[in-house]
């Protein structure tokens, strides 16, 4: 199955994303400049990475997200695209409108870097369906800009629609609601702080991160 990563000026966890997703495809993916203006019609998921995008100026994500790929982006996730964002990835996602809220300044004004446990606050979407519910993860968490926050009414209707997926157990950035990872409403966009491609394989100390691929490509 072929799969992609969008790659940005400062990226830096394209590569592990790439590694994820040839172990779980057995397929390389395309991987997508940024200033590319179309992502190619066989892709039938997409990774948006990690990393520093043009250095986290201004906000994090906030330029990546006027990148000329994003529109294409848009414009397939609305047609129904799987699209993962993971930490720089989901500050571009919600800097693109496509997931709702807004990642500031951990409230430790620390850089966090960590193992995070995280409870499953969704285990019944395409992301997730392969998770335990009543299992805790362990997935890895390497941000300065992860504290969640989104405005009461975005936050009641988020919770209310089951668009929460994962929260922290002991919250590390001060995310309202102890978010760590949400969904769009048509539940084809997942957006998350913690690093699941970093927890893929015994040697990288875990495979909790492993279930969230399995779960999207096997529902493709
Ligand atoms: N690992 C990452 O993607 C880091 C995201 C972002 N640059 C931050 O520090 O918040």
């Amino acid at each position: 199955m072929q799969t992609a990563v969008i790659v940005f000026p400062a990226s830096n966890c394209d590569r592990d994303a790439a590694v994820a997703l040839e172990t779980h495809t057995g397929k390389a993916p395309h991987m997508i400049w940024h200033k590319d203006t179309s992502i190619p019609d066989d892709v039938r998921f997409v990774v948006v990475p990690g990393g520093f995008s043009y250095g986290d100026y201004l906000r994090s994500g906030a330029i990546a997200a006027q990148s000329p790929v994003i529109k294409d982006l848009k414009q397939k996730a609305e047609a129904g695209l799987p699209v993962l964002g993971i930490c720089n990835g989901f500050q571009i996602l919600t800097e693109a409108g496509m997931l709702p809220g807004a990642l500031m300044r951990n409230a430790g004004q620390k850089f966090v870097c960590k193992i995070s446990r995280l409870r499953l606050a969704n285990a019944q979407t395409r992301f997730t369906k392969l998770y335990d519910a009543k299992h805790e993860i362990d997935i890895p968490v390497a941000h300065h800009d992860g504290n969640y926050f989104a405005d009461d009414d975005t936050l009641r209707r988020i919770e209310g629609s089951g668009q929460v997926v994962f929260r922290y157990v002991d919250n590390p950035n001060g995310s309202r609601g102890d978010i760590a990872g949400i969904i769009n409403q048509a539940g084809n966009v997942l957006g998350m702080m913690p690093h699941p491609e970093r927890a893929i394989d015994p040697l990288h100390g875990g495979t909790d991160g492993s279930n969230i691929f399995k779960s999207i490509l096997g529902s493709l």
